[in-house]
């Protein structure tokens, strides 16, 4: 953002010393909007202003001629800058540091200075977040080819590889992982961070792609200074930050890649909280430093099973494909009605489902804690009384952390912090959840202890901000009492020397009052004016009065201010002594966030469990999905009764878990499912069916049953056996990329390119409609050959597809099955009865399903007259069987759906000839012609 900037001496001195502060503050931020402090408003200047009219809607006016300024008033300066924020700016306040009326005094200008910078990335105020949402801010550093790394975490070798790290500075989890520069999106999309910084180019310009990183993550960028994202200089910051001489306490040789950009996040952090980037922290008191920022963890992308950001969108897990919606998400689904009562909850279930577990013991774990809850209604309920008490502690920890935390966030820290006898009381009574109980345990004695220091201390209303004070009760401090003594007895004095004044005067009429403005004063009416005695000095004159001061009057008015100022004073103090005690309890703190926001989670599953009917998946190491009366978790929850269930049996039988009760219901669930599949071994199902009929449903629905049964949840069906997944693969549906240059037809090969490089045997593939984004022979033989890729492969998968001649190569591979969507014609209409059904189909019923979308009546029957021509020739297209085996390398034959599109010429030229016109040798000329022209051909 450029400003007018003073640019010879001339200029600078005819600044008035406000606007030299101003701008020297702004060239201290210059990517920065500038709130300056004036008084009762936030100013801000040249572009700045301009920007301001334009995001806030405030006016633009001018200070002077040619410079241009937008304020804001301070006590509603929050609102404006969330809106500059969402906006995606960064806002560096400017404060006035030191008391007006003092600096008034001594002639000089009021001392400013900036107390914290605002960005995307580093929120924490409370009114500038969301509760259920992460707020973390990214550092991506790109650091070449995988070799310059000696431990790399990089499969390939060859790859260039990038390391990210990030925290949020709300909460104060730190992450950092070393990936391939492939993988870069995909891990950056789970975390979706506000905002993302970089090494700054020459040109000032983001790199090409940073930019696309930041547009398919849609965050803001920041770029950095490149020595800040130096190895050695990161290495040190971070050794400075945790106080340490080495990082191998946490994991990390000094050479790790991954710590460049964490050393970056930390500087950054310090610098937007104007806290001081060259101090040591044992050296500090606990709120000069970023007290509650974790040490970074390394993230492992094989501890979760993965999900790229291509299927975390298609399958709708946060937000809806077409409006970008938070509502009608799985994770809005969850939420609604069954929700988490916390706001650290929240947040552990949208992580959660983005970061779903890979190992059988942690899920089953997960599972018990629901199934113990979904067992015992009262403890369900108990668990939410006792949980629903407990605010943000992450997030007022972190504000206690950077010093900003509020009287209201302290009450309600300690009210919080109270719960956890309940919590105790509540688990100490459940053997099912025992293993909870000795962390709350050993919670109970110093959080009861600050919980009982905070309420002692506190009104149970306080208010919003200390200016006035108001937060410290009375009796709990002596020396604040009585300075609230001498504000109260104020009155009374008032009121005596006003008595007092008109014994004296004789004056009846005569009133002591008091405003902010002017102080005390003696009123007299304008009829008395001039019977002033002659001590009394003239201090305002009105319309119909005039108003005094006497030496007395004035000598109280100071000893009554200062008490009032000495009592917010003395109140700050203790606040502060409030928040050291309870930032104190950090680590204590922290654990206690942890569990209720897991606690939290899990009763959220386990009420949608109760009212939704979902039930305990088995969890098995083989790769099978086997769902009994499945359902799409949210098209079950609007649709209700009208929805219809399917089954889904992908891979061969397995057994049980042992220690699931619900294994024998579910073993005979598995073997009716076998005896409804004609190929009980099938991995890969293709899905044929009319349009409408819920093909795209049904592969979702599978989906995300066991994304959920994955992440610890029940999931929406009669029974289910989940196969453990290493990855879940989507391609569904079509999206435009064109931010990132790409066509819609690039933006589908793309996605299954990366489905046939990284697809196992453990993953689950989805794919729906393949192929169609390009002509029909070539989007047929794609999605032929993927089809064919992935029956080889053997990923459990489900294919839906409009492709009907795909369905023979049911005929060709053991572990592919035929599956249709049924429907029923009557009357010339088609009925969806959304039923999965055994076999295939040959019909799309797309012309009926246009007519009823209100195509014009004249293009419906055309379509109709075009379709039946259509069907004739495709009857009398030769239909040579596909003998392509499983695993063959041997050339296949051309398959039925080229020639029935494509005749040979040499076929045209035949029927061209007329008999009845040639000589023999004519005919034997053309008979010698067609003979060449069939050798010619590439593959005669
Ligand atoms: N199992 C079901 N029970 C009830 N309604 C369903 C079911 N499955 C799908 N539907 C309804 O049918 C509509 C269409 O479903 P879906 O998009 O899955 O069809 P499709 O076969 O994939 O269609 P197309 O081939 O045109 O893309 C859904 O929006 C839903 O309203």
């Amino acid at each position: 953002m450029s400003q007018v900037a003073p640019n010879n001496v001339k200029a600078a001195k005819a600044l008035t010393p406000a606007m030299q502060q101003y701008q020297r503050f702004k060239q201290q931020h210059p990517h920065c909007v500038l709130f300056f402090r004036m008084g009762d408003f936030y100013e801000m200047f040249h572009d700045d202003a301009k920007l301001a009219h334009k995001v806030l809607g405030v006016t633009l006016t001018q200070r002077t001629e040619g410079v241009p300024m937008a304020g804001v008033p301070y006590h509603s300066v929050e609102g404006y800058l969330r809106r500059m924020i969402q906006a995606g700016h960064r806002v560096a306040v400017c404060e006035q540091v030191e008391d007006a009326a003092q600096a008034k005094a001594s002639g000089s200008v009021v001392k400013r200075d900036v107390t914290r910078v605002v960005t995307p990335g580093t929120i924490t105020d409370e009114s500038l977040l969301d509760e259920g949402q992460e707020n973390p801010l990214a550092a991506v550093v790109f650091h070449g080819p995988a070799r310059a790394s000696a431990k790399s975490e990089i499969p390939n070798p060859k790859s260039e590889i990038a390391s990210i790290a990030w925290a949020e500075l709300s909460t104060g989890t730190f992450h950092v992982a070393t990936l391939d520069v492939d993988e870069l999106i995909d891990e950056l999309a789970r975390v979706h961070p506000r905002e993302l910084i970089y090494c700054e180019t020459a040109n000032g310009e983001p790199p090409a792609r940073v930019r696309q990183l930041a547009d398919t993550l849609n965050c803001s960028l920041t770029p950095r200074p490149a020595w800040q994202m130096r190895q050695e200089e990161a290495v040190d910051q971070l050794r400075k930050q945790y106080g340490v001489a080495q990082l191998t306490g946490f994991g990390f040789e000094e050479d790790d890649l991954a710590l460049a950009p964490a050393g970056a996040i930390v500087h950054y952090l310090l610098e937007t909280q104007c806290l001081d980037v060259n101090s040591n922290s044992k050296l500090e008191t606990s709120n000069s430093k970023l007290s509650h920022l974790q040490p970074p963890r390394r993230f492992v992308r094989n501890d979760h099973m993965v999900i790229d950001q291509t299927s975390l969108r298609s399958l709708e897990v946060e937000r809806t494909l077409r409006s970008g919606e938070v509502a009608g998400s799985l994770l809005a689904t969850l939420q609604a009605g069954s929700s988490c009562v916390t706001a650290m909850g929240k947040r552990l279930l949208r992580h959660w489902l983005c970061y779903p577990l890979r190992e059988r013991e942690p899920i089953e774990h997960r599972q018990r804690v629901v199934g113990a809850l979904v067992d015992d209604a009262r403890f369900l309920d108990e668990l939410r009384d006792a949980l629903d008490g407990v605010q943000d502690v992450q997030r007022i920890t972190a504000r206690l952390a950077v010093n900003r935390a509020t009287p209201r966030d302290l009450v309600a820290l300690g009210r919080s912090a109270a719960q956890i006898r309940q919590l105790e009381r509540m688990l100490a009574d459940r053997p099912t959840v025992a293993h909870y109980h000795a962390p709350v345990d050993s919670l109970v004695e110093p959080l009861e202890s600050l919980a009982n220091q905070i309420t002692e201390a506190c009104v149970e209303e306080p208010p919003g901000h200390l200016r006035d004070g108001g937060l410290i009760r009375d009796g709990y401090d002596s020396q604040l009492d009585e300075y609230r003594n001498l504000q109260r007895d104020s009155h009374d004095w008032l009121a005596r020397y006003q008595k007092e004044l008109i014994d004296t005067t004789d004056l009846p009429s005569l009133k002591v009052g008091y405003n902010k403005v002017f102080g005390y004063y003696i009123e007299l009416t304008r009829a008395n004016r001039d019977k002033a005695p002659d001590n009394w000095t003239r201090k305002q004159t009105l319309k119909n009065a005039e108003r005094f001061i006497t030496p007395e009057l004035k000598e109280y008015e100071q000893k009554v201010l200062s008490a009032e100022s000495r009592g917010v004073s003395r109140e700050q103090a203790l606040f502060a002594e409030l928040c050291e005690l309870a930032r104190q309890q950090t680590v204590g703190l922290h654990r206690f966030a942890e569990l209720v926001a897991e606690l939290d989670a899990l009763g959220c599953f386990a009420r949608r469990a109760v009212r939704h009917r979902y039930v305990k998946p088995t969890i098995v190491d083989e790769p099978v999905l086997h769902v009994d009366a499945g359902r799409h978790p949210v098209l079950d929850e609007l649709l209700g009764e009208q929805f219809v269930p399917n089954d889904v049996a992908l891979g061969t039988a397995v057994s049980s878990s042992d220690d699931s009760p619900a294994s024998s219901e579910e073993a005979s669930a598995n073997s009716k499912l076998e005896t409804r599949n004609s190929k009980p071994q099938a991995s890969l199902a293709l899905i044929t069916g009319p349009n409408m009929a819920g093909k795209s449903t049904y592969i979702r629905q599978a989906a995300l049953i066991t994304l959920l049964a994955h992440t610890g949840s029940f999931v929406p069906a009669a029974s289910a056996t989940v196969g453990l997944c290493d990855r879940i693969f989507t391609r569904i549906g079509a999206s435009d990329e064109l931010h990132t240059g790409q066509s819609t037809f690039m933006v589908e090969m793309t996605e299954t390119a990366n489905i046939c490089h990284h697809a196992t045997d453990r993953s689950l593939v989805i794919l729906d409609e393949i192929g169609r984004g390009t002509s029909t022979l070539d989007g047929l033989s794609l999605a032929w050959a993927l089809a064919e890729h992935l029956a080889q492969i053997g990923p459990r998968c489900l294919f839906a597809t409009h492709y009907h001649e795909l369905t023979a190569l049911a005929d060709e591979y053991d572990n592919v099955t035929n599956l249709n969507v049924t429907v029923r014609e009557w009357q010339d209409q088609i009925v969806f009865l959304h039923r999965i059904a055994p076999g295939k189909t040959d019909r799309s019923y797309g012309i009926h399903v246009a007519k009823i979308a209100g195509l014009p009546q004249q293009v419906v029957n055309r379509a109709n007259e075009l379709l039946s021509q259509l069907a004739v020739n495709h009857e009398k297209a030769p239909t040579p069987a596909a003998r392509t085996k499983a695993g063959s390398s041997a050339k296949r034959d051309q398959l039925p759906l080229f020639t029935e599109y494509v005749d040979h010429p040499a076929i045209d030229a035949l029927r061209q000839v007329d008999l009845t016109q040639l000589t023999p040798m004519q005919a034997f000329d053309i008979l010698r012609q067609l003979r060449e022209q069939v050798e010619d051909a590439p593959d005669a």
